[in-house]
């Protein structure tokens, strides 16, 4: 075991080099498969997948051959620590194929699913015909988001949301269990319980369940408020389908998995004479296309005094759905490990929603670019929310009505606390009633990996936590032939879900420390950071470092030693009108529902 700390740091540079090389390698042909789902393109990417592992494999084992617990060097010990940690590519050879051969399978069946378009049955019969010349081909993006987000016909919400769940849901099943099976295998080889035991030490926090807990009970009485005064308002609408104390059917909200709901803004605005907020047909009208959304998010960073992205984005990224191939819609954004090679690869539709997704993505960008000259093993966010909070936290202003109408996409901005009352209320469609849907999934995920939920029982579980956090019932009756977790994004692509629950917190926790540093003041909803330099060298700061000091410094950093923690109060502080506003319009209302308390999962 060698002690040698001056070999110990020629061998992370040589590591850093050759990964570097390896890992743009990969990023290449991950890129390819994504941007062109083919049976060539998935091979490809397999074999350098393996290639890539393989050599994690050879630099695990020279990098354990040194007692680095020993070393002085704080930032050598941490690199490492992280190297140290091998991943799937602890698994035998065999397991390792099968394991990659699922996730690329999983991956190609979620992103080229198409299903059959809803026909209303003819007037005298109930059974709805379905004419052969009917093409069954429609897209979860765009299609089915645009459904699900305008059609007031119960029937073909239903229909909509019972066909993308099933026909995805249903064949994923059986891969995704053998893949929690293969991946937990490869967690315990390299010393953790499980995977999600793995995935929780990102966050380095000694009982981060019950911290999460805590965050959760601390910010549910805003979404109890803002689910009664939802519910009050869809029951006008769709009458005894929607009870006045129960649980919001799923398929009315908007979204296919009642995450977000601001396609509702239109129907339930608290004061409708007032202007629209939705800049979506601003958009449109003023010719908008993808590329000028990705623009304006780059030019706000720029107005920061941060960095823009480099010529190549623009030609090597994918910002808009191609015709001619299968891509996986699902919006990433790529670093390509060689320090200049950024990019982007979204669906892009000319709505409001895109806009922010498109801030979200070049948040990440951003991040990528910042922390450039750290090392391999610290190019990543100081945790994983970190990185989703940043593009959300640009976005938190320009969506304020100032912003918009100094961006020429709203007419007018009066300040009137009815104009304020309703953006509050467009924010706390997309914010607030994330909330319960980020902190279930991943709590619903660790529970099937640490076995706590038997694979037979795992749709039961999934819609005991969706009533007891978020208050939502699926529009028709669910078995366990039906996979229904296995239908959002993030299940079959196994990507973890905590860290947008960490971000929405977080992000608000940002937004009032830059505020404060670009000389804001006043109420922290109309903050616009807009053209600080203060605030963008404090931002840069955060991102240089990277993940090379654990979070809590970061945010001690951030905060000027005020705090190291994650903290709700910058949440409940940004929407404080508006809940007072909600408590006084709910005071009838019994907010909660029916098995909030209950749902207790299965203890097996
Ligand atoms: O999934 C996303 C956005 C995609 C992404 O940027 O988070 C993307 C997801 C992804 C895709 C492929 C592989 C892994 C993760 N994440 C990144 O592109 C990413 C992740 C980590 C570091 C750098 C980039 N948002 C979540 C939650 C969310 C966030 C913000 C607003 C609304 C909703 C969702 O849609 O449910
Ligand atoms: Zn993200």
């Amino acid at each position: 075991n060698n002690t040698d700390e001056k070999e110990a740091i020629s061998f992370l540079l040589a590591y850093d080099r050759e990964a570097s090389a390896m890992c743009n390698n990969v990023m290449n042909t991950q890129w390819d498969f994504n941007t062109n789902i083919t049976e060539a393109t998935k091979q490809r990417m397999l074999e350098t997948q393996l290639e890539y592992a393989k050599f994690q494999k050879d630099v695990w084992a020279t990098a354990t051959t040194f007692k680095w617990k020993t070393f002085r060097d704080p930032t050598i010990r941490r690199q490492f620590k992280v190297l140290s940690v091998l991943g799937r590519a602890a698994l035998p050879e065999e397991k390792l194929k099968e394991i990659q051969q699922l996730l690329a399978d999983m991956r190609d069946i979620y992103s080229r699913n198409r299903v059959c378009p809803y026909v209303k049955p003819p007037k005298n019969t109930s059974l709805p015909i379905r004419p052969e010349s009917i093409k069954c081909n429609l897209a979860l993006d765009p299609d089915l988001t645009r459904i699900m987000a305008k059609s007031k016909d119960t029937n073909e919400l239903t229909y909509m949301w019972q066909q993308w769940h099933e026909e995805t849901g249903r064949p994923l099943r059986s891969k995704f269990i053998r893949y929690v099976e293969l991946s937990n295998e490869a967690a315990r080889l390299n010393g953790f319980k499980d995977t999600g035991d793995q995935w929780r030490a990102s966050y380095d926090i000694e009982d981060f369940n019950s911290e999460l807990e805590e965050l959760w009970m601390g910010l549910r009485p805003l979404y109890q408020q803002l689910h009664a005064y939802v519910r009050r308002r869809l029951h006008f609408q769709y009458g005894k389908a929607v009870p006045l104390d129960g649980p919001i059917p799923a398929h009315l909200l908007g979204n296919m998995w009642a995450q977000s709901w601001s396609n509702l803004y239109e129907a339930t605005v608290p004061f409708p004479n007032k202007n629209s907020m939705d800049v979506t047909l601003s958009l449109k009208r003023q010719g908008y296309d993808p590329v000028r959304m990705f623009q304006l998010a780059d030019q706000f960073f720029v107005s920061l005094g941060m960095k823009s992205v480099p010529d190549s984005f623009w030609t090597d990224s994918m910002l808009e759905k191609p015709l001619d191939r299968e891509v996986v819609c699902h919006a990433s954004a790529w670093d390509f490990c060689n320090g200049r090679d950024f990019r982007i690869k979204q669906c892009t539709e000319i709505t409001m929603e895109d806009l922010t997704t498109a801030h979200h993505e070049l948040g990440h960008i951003q991040y990528y670019m910042q922390y450039v000259n750290q090392p391999l093993a610290f190019r990543e966010g100081a945790n994983p929310g970190f990185h989703e909070a940043i593009g959300d936290v640009i976005a938190l202003s320009v969506s304020t009505p100032k912003h918009m109408q100094q961006i020429g996409l709203l007419d007018s901005a009066t300040d009137d606390p009815e104009v304020d009352i309703n953006y509050l209320y467009s924010m706390a469609l997309d914010k607030i009633a994330f909330l319960p849907f980020g902190f279930l999934l991943d709590q619903w995920r660790w529970k099937v990996f640490s076995g706590e939920i038997p694979f037979d029982q795992m749709n039961k579980a999934w819609w005991d936590l969706r009533l007891r956090y978020q208050g939502v019932a699926p529009p028709v009756n669910r078995s366990e032939h039906d996979f229904d977790a296995g239908a959002k994004y993030h299940v079959p692509a196994n990507t973890p879900y905590i860290r947008y629950f960490v971000s929405f917190v977080l992000q608000f926790q940002l937004h009032k420390v830059l505020c404060e540093a670009s000389g804001h003041v006043g109420p922290l909803h109309k903050c616009d950071i807009y053209q600080s330099r203060e605030a963008g060298k404090l931002l840069a700061e955060l991102l240089k470092l990277g993940s090379s000091k654990p979070w809590p410094d970061a945010i001690r950093i951030l905060t000027r030693g005020r705090t190291s923690r994650m903290d709700p109060g910058a949440i409940l502080e940004y929407f404080e009108p508006l809940i007072e506003w909600l408590k006084k319009q709910n005071v009838e209302e019994k907010a909660g529902w029916r098995g909030m308390n209950s749902g207790i999962l299965i203890k097996t």
